[in-house]
């Protein structure tokens, strides 16, 4: 399609329906999933300028191994939540790229092993029985049984680099067949080899002499590029046979082109190139067209049952994270089985609340006071007992910096919390307390606290769940019980008769609704804090009018302290705020959105 058939970068077609951008040939199982909620659009074939000027319209991209979801392609995807990557390999994703905004990239772990195993094998014997060639002697009219005897691999050894999910089937194949395997992989685990009749060695030097056959099975990373080269092949027995169904790169093709040219090794079966399709004259084309090499075009994962399989397990993923929850494979965020995740949802709820109750009321919405700070999160009583509270930590990081202005846009999650974290200088303790307060009446109790350098709490923000409802139990001296939702309005008052009134009449006079409003009162530590504070400044604690007007107000400061929790309806303008603080006994006024 002509670039000028999409819309500009500019003016892309936004729906309110979520769209799904599909690149490529994706089974239509899955995409059925996804269109029952979703727009689907397939655009197969799109060129990276169509792709870059019609990705700001999704919200999910489900590619294979053609489109190259590069970091300008996330960037200008500002309403991407997920790329999922219909297959194994995400060499094409930038991944770091996708963390960093916070997008989830999803893939299927295991849904074309088989068929890449199977596909290797089906290039194992084709390389040693001159398949190819046989067939396109036969095709062009000729009958050269002489020049294409082949060997047989049964009683030969397989060597293979990556004892993964692709090389441990490959390997049981090959075993099936009647190979020795050796393998090399300094993370598999020798248990399972030895279980499977497999011989790890050490290093190349130990695999590259002794096999006939050689099949790499790992991704392609920085530390797998260019494995092997001129030296490596040069290693090899004359007559041994390389494989590729990994990734073009992890053998240098020019050195490849050059060991088969040179009679280093004697043949090769390739499945994937640096480049695909290679370009006329270039490395991986000259390799393709040689005469002894099987190649295929990334036939690895083509395979009807492959692809139904690898279809279903993203588009189910990406329909997951779509509706708020979360993947099963994601591959830049941690592993949470749903189940556990569900859990803990009130919980998220309830910290994120927590996070941006803090910014707002104690950091007066500065982002400056929540950068650079050292937070605690304590879980008591069940939640002590989660393992996993990842997103917990997510919900924090989000609760205090979404409500700061320099947030940068980002949405944070799972995926990129820590990243954000680390850059605004925000350090975070989690701490798991096991045996619940014996004052405490809550199943589980989440308690935030702002460190101060030396460890002791600054402010301290309490709260708990009942059922799927979220309450804050504490705030800093105060005991309270409320809903952190909606706009509220904080007041730090003296608590004498008449403050409710005066605050209700100034927020009737500017139209704001009251819809529910608490007095905090100071909580029993504080109270006996503040009266040892007060009887030690003028000698007497008084709880009521006391006769002495200049010692009675440090008195009532001190120990009728409270907080006025409002609930409101309509705009809380500066207006509201000044005239809340010039009220006769307010203290202090924050407002807070939720
Ligand atoms: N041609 C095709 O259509 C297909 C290609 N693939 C490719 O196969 C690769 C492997 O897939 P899986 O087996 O599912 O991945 P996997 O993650 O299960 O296995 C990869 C293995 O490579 C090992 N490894 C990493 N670096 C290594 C190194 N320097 N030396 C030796 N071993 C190393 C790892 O420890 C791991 O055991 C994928 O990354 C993908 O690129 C996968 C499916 C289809
Ligand atoms: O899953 C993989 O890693 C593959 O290489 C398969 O690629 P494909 O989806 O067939 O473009």
């Amino acid at each position: 399609m002509a670039p000028s058939a999409v819309s500009p970068p500019s003016s892309p077609s936004i729906s309110s329906v979520p769209k799904i951008l599909v690149p490529e040939k994706v089974s239509a199982e899955g995409l059925a999933l996804l269109r029952a909620q979703y727009e689907v659009d397939t655009r197969p074939g799109l060129s990276a300028d169509e792709l870059l000027a019609l990705i700001p319209a999704y919200q999910g991209l489900i590619v294979r191994s053609e489109t190259k979801v590069t970091a300008a392609v996330l960037a200008a995807g500002v309403r991407l939540r997920v790329v999922a990557r219909a297959g194994v390999g995400v060499d094409n994703i930038d991944v770091d790229a996708a963390t960093g905004l916070g997008v989830i990239v999803v893939n299927s772990p295991s849904g074309n092993i088989l068929a890449a195993a199977e596909h290797t094998v089906a290039l194992l014997l084709a390389t040693a029985r001159n398949v190819g060639r046989a067939d396109a002697s036969l095709k062009g009219g000729k009958w050269e049984r002489s020049k294409l005897v082949g060997v047989e691999v049964g009683g030969k050894t397989l060597g293979i680099i990556g004892l993964g999910k692709v090389g441990m089937k490959v390997a049981r194949m090959a075993i099936g067949l009647g190979m020795k395997v050796a393998a090399l992989d300094p993370y598999a685990s020798p248990d399972v080899a030895k279980q499977a009749g497999v011989q790890l060695v050490g290093s190349l030097d130990a695999l590259l002499p002794v096999v006939d056959f050689l099949t790499i099975h790992t991704p392609l990373l920085a530390s797998t590029l260019n494995l092997l080269g001129e030296a490596e092949f040069r290693k090899m027995k004359a007559s041994a046979r390389v494989l590729n169904v990994a990734r073009g790169g992890v053998y240098n093709e020019e050195a490849l082109l050059k060991a088969l040219d040179e009679g280093w090794i004697a043949g090769a079966g390739i499945d994937v190139f640096t480049a695909e399709p290679p370009l006329p004259d270039s490395a991986p084309a000259r390799l393709a067209a040689h005469p002894k090499v099987v190649s295929t075009p990334h036939l690895g994962a083509s395979t009807v049952e492959a692809q139904e399989n690898v279809s279903m397990d993203v588009c189910t993923q990406v329909l997951e994270i779509l509706s708020g929850g979360l993947p099963t494979a994601a591959v830049n965020a941690p592993l949470i089985l749903p189940e556990e995740y569900r859990r803990l949802q009130p919980f998220v709820r309830l910290v994120e609340r927590m996070g941006s109750l803090y910014t707002q009321h104690f950091a007066g919405g500065r982002g400056g006071m929540v950068g650079g700070r050292r937070f605690e999160l304590v879980y008591r009583g069940e939640l002590a007992g989660v393992g996993n509270t990842r997103p917990l930590f997510a919900a924090l990081v989000k609760g205090l910096v979404s409500s700061i202005s320099d947030a940068g846009g980002r949405d944070v999650n799972i995926v990129n919390a820590t990243l954000i974290a680390k850059e605004r200088g925000i350090a975070i303790d989690e701490r798991h307390v096991r045996d619940a307060e014996p004052t405490s009446t809550y199943a589980s109790l989440v308690t935030l606290r702002s460190l101060q350098i030396d460890g002791s709490a600054e402010q301290v923000i309490e709260g708990y769940v009942s059922g799927k409802a979220i309450f804050i139990s504490k705030l800093d001296r105060f005991t309270a019980n409320f809903h952190p939702e909606g706009t509220l309005l904080v007041l730090h008052n003296y608590d004498e008769p008449g403050k409710i009134g005066n605050v209700g009449m100034v927020l009737g006079r500017h139209g704001i609704n009251i819809t529910f409003m608490q007095v905090a009162g100071l909580n029993q530590q504080a109270k006996e804090a503040a009266a040892a504070a007060a009887a030690s400044t003028v000698g007497s604690v008084a709880d009521g009018p006391v006769e002495d007007e200049s010692e009675s107000r440090s008195v009532l400061y001190v120990t009728k302290e409270a907080l006025m929790i409002l609930g409101v309806d309509g705009e809380v303008t500066t207006d509201v705020i000044d005239d809340l603080k010039t009220s006769e006994g307010i203290l202090n006024v924050s407002v807070v959105k939720l």
